[in-house]
């Protein structure tokens, strides 16, 4: 039998750090949601008991250092699943971009080897266990849009932001998340952004507020790392696009952009000197 799972790329609306715990991590408020930019999981069972992860993309690992294979592997030890499985990972997320990639291609390995394998574990259940993975991964496990904090594994559901166009760029250097977290400093803030006021928005269906209320933290350290990152976002601000923000550690850039005529300008435009640009729907 075979299984096949969806696992779409994030984009933060909001993302703020409270502050720096203990264990290392940053106490974060994030407001995500869902795009339709989506890798897609073939998983088979096989024969004997063994992971083996296969892709397209030459440029990501097959071992287990790829969170698909840690997803199998945790599950199959948590389970005591004494099976096999073959995953072949076809990529469309740009890797290391601030859109989850790795964290959606584990939790859709989470969800379909709980079918594959019949194992009818409740889906918080499955967050808990993608915790494991990754401070992205529970999102990743139940999609939609909600409120993150924690280090981003406690989640809110909330409803669906007012349904517009997505425009990814994404240049041509992959960012740390680990070195961008390292590098960042509260008190260098002098303004939060309000996740009060963008759920607000989000409730009003108000797509103007949702795009005055977008706010990244960690631009702070990736815009001036990176000074191509800043010009992409000043130059999708030039092209018209409504509302635009680094998403995650960056370096992808987002637009959401309301009018479907203003497209061709802002996807034009940014071609001209960025070679990963897409255009994409919120998935509601
Ligand atoms: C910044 C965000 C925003 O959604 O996304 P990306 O840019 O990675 O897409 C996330 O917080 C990233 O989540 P994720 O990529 O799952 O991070 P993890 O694997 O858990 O952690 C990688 C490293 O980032 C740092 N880290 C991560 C999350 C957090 N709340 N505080 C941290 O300090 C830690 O140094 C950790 O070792
Ligand atoms: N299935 C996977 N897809 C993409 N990257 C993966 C995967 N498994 C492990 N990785 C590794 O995870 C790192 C972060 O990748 P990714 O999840 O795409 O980043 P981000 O969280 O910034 O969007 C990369 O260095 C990559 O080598």
């Amino acid at each position: 039998m075979k299984i096949y799972e969806k696992a779409p790329a994030k984009i933060n609306l909001l993302l703020d750090v409270l502050r720096k715990r203990e264990d290392g991590f940053h106490e974060v408020e994030m407001i995500m949601t869902m795009v339709d930019l989506a890798d897609r999981l073939e998983m088979q069972e096989l024969p004997r008991d063994t992971i083996i992860i296969s892709s397209q993309a030459g440029y990501i690992p097959l071992d287990e250092k790829n969170l698909a294979f840690q997803a199998a592997r945790l599950i199959k030890d948590r389970y005591d699943v004494r099976k096999g499985v073959y995953i072949h990972l076809d990529k469309k997320i740009p890797v290391a971009a601030g859109l989850a990639g790795g964290s959606s291609d584990a939790a859709a390995a989470l969800r379909g080897l709980n079918r594959l394998w019949q194992l009818n574990i409740p889906e918080e259940e499955l967050c808990t266990l993608g915790a494991e993975l990754g401070s992205d991964v529970p999102f990743c496990v139940t999609g939609g849009t909600a409120i993150a904090t924690g280090r981003g594994e406690r989640l809110e559901p909330i409803e669906s932001p007012p349904q517009c166009w997505v425009v990814l760029a994404k240049p041509p250097i992959n960012v740390s998340t680990a070195d961008v977290y390292g590098k960042f400093r509260v008190a260098g803030i002098d303004q939060h952004p309000s996740a009060a006021d963008m759920v607000s928005a989000i409730q009003r269906g108000s797509f103007a507020d949702v795009c005055g209320g977008l706010g990244n933290v960690l631009e702070s350290v990736t815009l001036d790392l990176y000074p191509e990152v800043r010009q992409l976002k000043e130059s999708m601000i030039r092209l018209g696009a409504d509302g635009v923000l680094m998403s995650g550690s960056g370096p992808t850039v987002f637009g959401l952009v309301s009018k479907e005529g203003k497209l061709p300008r802002i996807y034009n435009g940014l071609r001209g000197f960025c070679k990963e640009v897409y255009v994409v729907r919120m998935l509601t």
